[in-house]
């Protein structure tokens, strides 16, 4: 049996990393301006000129000796007698003396004997006359020599970030290249035989190539060169060979998949057979332990695990660029990875307390638990348990604002956001994860179905009994809620999904959301002891998670709501009709926004029916 891991610490991958990158950071390399942007400047520029390097007109009119024009306003214009003319770029022996002008463009060196430009506006030519109707003080609309930049002068410091505008001030000065650190250059090779090119038709067994993607775009970001060398299959020799020809064209050769443990994981062979050593195979750390770095010929080759969002935090935390830091609350109760630092994304929630994070749970398979976070916390190795407490996050960019639509998961919240353009943060933590999240202030609107077993209403007496405050309950829409299945089980009625109870596969969903209470009532109400369910155990997020999974067949049924059934083309038996309501926070409940959310819900087409007091208030505390 191979084993990999001995694992090192963050900070062992980093330095040896940073060791790497900080000496070749250090070489510097001459470039032309057009390939300087972004670059970071290696050395100090001065000015061996003056900008502008003659006195110049700013405006067009004419050159004119100040005092003659003093006399001047709009009803008793002074005459001046034109003797010449200058464009940009003409040079010519002339000097004004009083009582004469010059008529000037923009840009043009200012005669001998001028002291400054009337501007056109304020003057009217006749013949090789004019009249000036204002008077200009002595520099008015000139630009003076060095004015700008001056013989001598640092324009541009050493390590300067280059940006458009320094590339023009080098452009003022006459510079045509630029000494600049050397860019660091990336090769990328993705592996895996399941991997195909984003644009190629999909075939069962295959998938995306994301990894490739991602790395680029992230290095392009951090201004750095990438060359991707294509995708290699599960072949030493394959892989090899990529291998050989990123060596000769590039600095850092990141590879990813093929790490772990498993028969086709072959990244620690090949760099072996290429005469290279492995430095590190294994990190303490959440999500990215099987993490390969070496060295070939004395050039860096990282291994990044497959799954996406583990080989994206990978090459963040090995090369990424600093990070913002906001400080949040952690609203919920998470178990974290023993003996790793977890790297866990979350998404932020802007509210009159402050920030609080929401982590996302669906793990380093799913690109989406990065492409949906604002940034992560950094869970240290010997803590086990984050619950109710304080946490750095931090930032991937800046963090998007809208309303907080916390709550249970509901189609019906996408269309109204999508038919009135409004700018949300949707997370699904259920109904009654939807309740708390408006007592804690942090939830804007909730969408909550909650039914209670005693009265057979729905959503108002939990209000009552988690004593919400400062909020108001809108009426909703109402849903049909029951048995989704495949349609092969070709049940009619409940008791025929009675009759077969204990020989089907179940998918729950998750504690606190309405359906799951909804499920529970019904086997209460049968007598059924849920210990006999099979499946009960399992449970999925959201409506369409259960359908997927029925429609794949890895469950037999599970309850959710008709429209998301029908949508997967399941079979599909009533069990309720549900109120599906929105808990809004007082305070926000007048916010343009939220008016407009409201106006959405009564006015836009949702394949659930509306009762007649939709979008208004039926009760408030
Ligand atoms: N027996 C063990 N199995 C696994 C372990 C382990 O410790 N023991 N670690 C798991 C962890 S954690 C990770 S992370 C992955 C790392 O796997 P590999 O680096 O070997 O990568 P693959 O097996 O090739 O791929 C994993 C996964 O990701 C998909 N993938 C790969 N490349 C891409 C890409 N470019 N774009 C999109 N998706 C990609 C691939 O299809 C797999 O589904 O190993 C666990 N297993
Ligand atoms: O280390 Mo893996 O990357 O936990 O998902």
């Amino acid at each position: 049996m191979r084993r990999y891991l001995k694992l090192h610490s963050i900070d062992e991958a980093k330095f040896i990393v940073n060791n790497y990158i900080d000496k070749l950071k250090n070489e510097i390399e001459e470039v032309d301006l057009f390939n300087a942007i972004g670059r970071v400047l290696a050395e100090d520029v001065f000015s061996d000129v003056d900008i502008p390097p003659y006195d110049r007109a700013k405006m067009d009119g004419y050159a004119v000796k100040a005092e003659d024009t003093y006399e001047a306003d709009e009803n008793n214009p002074i005459e001046l007698k034109i003797i010449d003319s200058l464009k940009a770029g003409e040079i010519k022996d002339i000097e004004i003396k009083n009582g004469e002008c010059v008529e000037i463009a923009t840009g043009a060196v200012i005669p001998k004997g001028s002291n400054a430009v009337v501007m056109v506006e304020y003057t009217e030519k006749k013949d090789n006359k004019v009249l000036i109707y204002k008077a200009v003080p002595p520099m008015e609309n000139i630009q003076f020599t060095g004015s700008d930049i001056m013989t001598g002068e640092l324009v541009l410091r050493k390590n300067t970030k280059l940006t458009p505008r320094d590339i023009g001030v080098l452009a003022a000065i006459g510079r045509n290249k630029v000494k600049v650190y050397k860019k660091l250059k990336f090769g990328i090779i993705s592996t895996g035989n399941e991997l195909i090119s984003p644009g190629e038709p999909l075939k069962f067994g295959k998938i995306y190539d994301i990894n490739t993607y991602t790395l680029a775009s992230y290095i392009k970001n951090l201004g750095y060169d990438f060359e991707f060398f294509g995708i290699s299959k599960d072949d030493v020799e394959d892989l090899k060979e990529k291998i050989k020809k990123a060596l000769k064209k590039c600095d850092i050769i990141l590879l990813s998949g093929g790490t772990s443990a498993g028969v086709g994981d072959l990244t620690e062979t090949a760099i072996k057979e290429l005469g290279g050593e492995i430095l590190i195979h294994g990190i303490k750390i959440k999500p990215g332990k099987p993490t390969i770095i070496g060295k070939i010929d004395n050039k860096l080759i990282v291994g990044l695990p497959g799954y996406p969002t583990s080989c994206l935090t990978i090459f963040d935390v090995l090369f990424g660029d600093k990070k913002n830091v906001v400080k949040a609350k952690f609203p919920l109760r998470y178990i974290s990875a023993k003996g790793r630092v977890e790297y866990l994304p979350v998404i932020l929630v802007k509210h009159k307390n402050g920030y609080s994070a929401y982590p996302i749970t669906k793990g380093s398979g799913a690109i989406t638990s990065l492409s949906e976070a604002d940034g992560y916390i950094v869970v240290e190795e010997n803590k086990e348990i984050l619950e109710n407490e304080e946490v750095n996050v931090y930032l991937f960019g800046d963090v998007k604002v809208g309303l907080n639509i916390i709550g249970s998961h509901c189609i019906g919240i996408d269309l109204i956001l999508k038919e009135t353009n409004l700018m949300a943060k949707t997370i699904n933590v259920g109904s009654l994860g939807g309740l708390l999240a408006i007592k804690r202030g942090e939830s804007d609107i909730s969408g909550i179905h909650l039914l209670d077993e005693k009265t057979n209403e729905y959503n108002i007496p939990f209000l009552e009994r988690y004593n919400v405050k400062d909020a108001v309950l809108v009426r909703g829409y109402i849903r049909e809620q029951g048995f989704m299945f495949r349609k092969e089980f070709n049940f009619k009625t409940i008791e025929d999904i009675l009759k077969n109870i204990y020989n089907l596969e179940f998918i729950n969903r998750n504690k606190g959301s309405g359906t799951r209470i909804l499920f529970d009532k019904f086997l209460k109400e049968n007598k059924i002891n849920p210990k006999e369910i099979k499946g009960y155990n399992i449970e999925a997020k959201t409506h369409s998670a259960v359908a997927t999974a029925v429609a794949m067949k890895k469950a037999d049924i599970g309850l959710g709501i008709k429209t998301v059934a029908e949508q997967y083309g399941l079979g599909f038996i009533k069990l309720a009709d549900e109120h599906y309501d929105f808990l809004i926070r007082k305070e926000r409940f007048n916010d343009e926004d939220v008016k407009k959310f409201i106006e959405g819900l009564k006015k836009v087409k949702l394949p659930f029916e509306k009762p007649e007091n939709c979008g208004e208030v039926i009760w408030e505390n």
